[in-house]
């Protein structure tokens, strides 16, 4: 049975339904990715999750339990990440981690099945993100990494089953990203599920096993990263610069090619392997070199744009 699954859910704002049949299940262990533009209906769909946003229609079921009706024991199963404004700036990390540790009932307690399967200490989590130098440092003087990563640890901290993690990594360095996304592997390696919501196309392509793209309120595709590049933006991206300009007409009817886009002087056409073929040969059928010729996979990127275009077309 899934652990996450919802069905036709609908939400209204002042008469304009800003989230309008979204569906998807995520199965236990997995890091579910919900990617969109700005807008499109994510944090709307993982708050009706949380049951912090009760559904206007449709259905969402976290471990079979309705997270409105039954809010209390969604608590104990899912973990949500706190937002910025939620932390006292004043508290220390230790403070925080044991105010938080105390709301969950300890292992073996009133939790029922559902309860905390393996609440960990604290203090291991605290070891686990690299928090243990900071235990005494009040919430405002951490970096942004750090509060990530407390954010993270207090979102872990009643051994949820769930945990959603809506921009995490959002105003990170690079390397603290990167630290980042170690550390969402290692919390679904540890066999909790995690749904996702990102901007960052590399961190979904890294990360997440499958993913569903939102715009404009409904599920625009949902796939696994691989197979959302494959179905979308072709399989592979030619660019280069020729030497003199192309025939149009000539490139238009290039194989299996799904687009063929100019910016300045540079080529960039989707398609492939036979594309890339008939491209060699129709540069060198009108003698024509091309100049920093890149052949790549198509990225998560290009499927993204593909996907989110055509909607607003
Ligand atoms: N409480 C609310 N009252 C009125 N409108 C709302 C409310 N919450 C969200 N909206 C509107 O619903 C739409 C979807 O918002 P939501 O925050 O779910 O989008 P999002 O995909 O998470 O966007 P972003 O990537 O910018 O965070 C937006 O147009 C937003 O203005």
């Amino acid at each position: 049975m899934p652990i996450i699954e919802v069905n036709g859910l609908r939400k209204v704002y002042g008469g304009r339904a800003v989230v309008d049949g979204v569906a998807f299940t995520v199965e236990e262990g997995e890091i579910f990715g919900i990617l969109g533009p700005n807008g499109a209906g994510k944090t709307t769909t993982v708050e009706c999750v949380e049951g912090l946003r009760v559904p206007d229609a449709g259905t969402v079921r976290v471990a079979g339990l309705d997270p409105v009706a039954d809010r209390e024991r969604i608590t104990r199963i899912l973990g949500a990440q706190l937002q910025k404004s939620e932390l006292q700036a004043n508290l220390t990390v230790r403070e925080a981690l044991e105010l938080y540790s105390a709301f969950y009932p300890e292992p073996g307690g009133t939790g029922g099945p559902e309860g905390p399967r393996n609440k960990p200490d604290w203090r291991d989590l605290a070891e686990r993100l690299g928090l243990t130098p900071k235990l005494t440092t009040r919430f405002a003087a951490l970096s942004g990494g750090q509060k990530q990563r407390l954010f993270i640890a207090l979102a872990l901290i009643g051994g949820p089953r769930v945990v959603v993690l809506d921009e995490l990594t959002t105003g990170l360095d690079p390397r603290a990203r990167r630290d980042t996304w170690s550390l969402i592997e290692d919390v679904r390696d540890s066999g909790v599920t995690v749904l996702l919501v990102t901007h960052f196309m590399e961190e979904a392509q890294r990360l997440c096993d499958r993913i569903a793209v939102i715009s404009d309120g409904r599920v625009a595709a949902l796939d696994t990263p691989a197979g959302l590049i494959r179905r979308t933006a072709g399989n592979t991206v030619i660019s280069f610069t020729p030497s003199r300009p192309l025939d149009e007409r000539e490139l238009a009817d290039l194989p299996e090619a799904e687009s063929v886009a100019h910016q300045d002087d540079r080529v960039t056409i989707h398609g492939s392997d036979t594309t890339v073929n008939a491209v060699i040969s129709l540069l060198a059928r009108a003698q024509i070199t091309a100049h920093q010729l890149r052949v790549a996979d198509a990225t998560l990127d290009d499927a993204f744009l593909d996907l989110t275009e055509k909607q607003e077309a």
